[in-house]
């Protein structure tokens, strides 16, 4: 079998669910700080994070990115002076798969 983390990602196959209202309801708690939006179409997760500077600005979107390497799924990221705005959503499915909700309770993690 792949090393897990070699798998592809669930969320980003052509055909997987985008979540339920009712799944909404139960996810959305876990990640209190995000919004859910809607661009262009899409609805996305979103959640801005600040720093005293650039450079740490710069440092969590790099563990970011590599969190987002690892499992596949990759955010859209604004780095910015002593601000970072992490935006999750499934490209794929154009919406929010459960994955989502997983990759923001994980940045909150890597956020700490
Ligand atoms: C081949 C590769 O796994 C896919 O193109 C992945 C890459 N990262 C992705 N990230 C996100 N957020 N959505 C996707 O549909 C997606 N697809």
């Amino acid at each position: 079998m792949e090393k897990l983390s070699r798998q592809p990602c669930e969320a980003c196959r052509k055909g997987a669910p985008t979540v339920s209202d009712a799944e909404i309801a139960l996810f959305k708690p876990e990640v209190p700080e995000w919004k859910i939006i809607e661009r262009d179409g899409i609805m996305q997760l979103e959640r801005a994070f600040t720093f005293p500077d650039f450079q740490q600005a710069l440092a969590f979107t790099n563990r970011v990115g590599e969190l987002a390497e690892t499992a596949g799924h990759h955010p859209a990221l604004l780095t910015e002076w002593g601000k970072v705005t992490v935006t999750w959503w499934s490209h794929k499915i154009k919406g929010l798969h459960r994955n989502d909700f997983i990759l923001a309770a994980r940045t909150d993690e890597v956020a700490k």
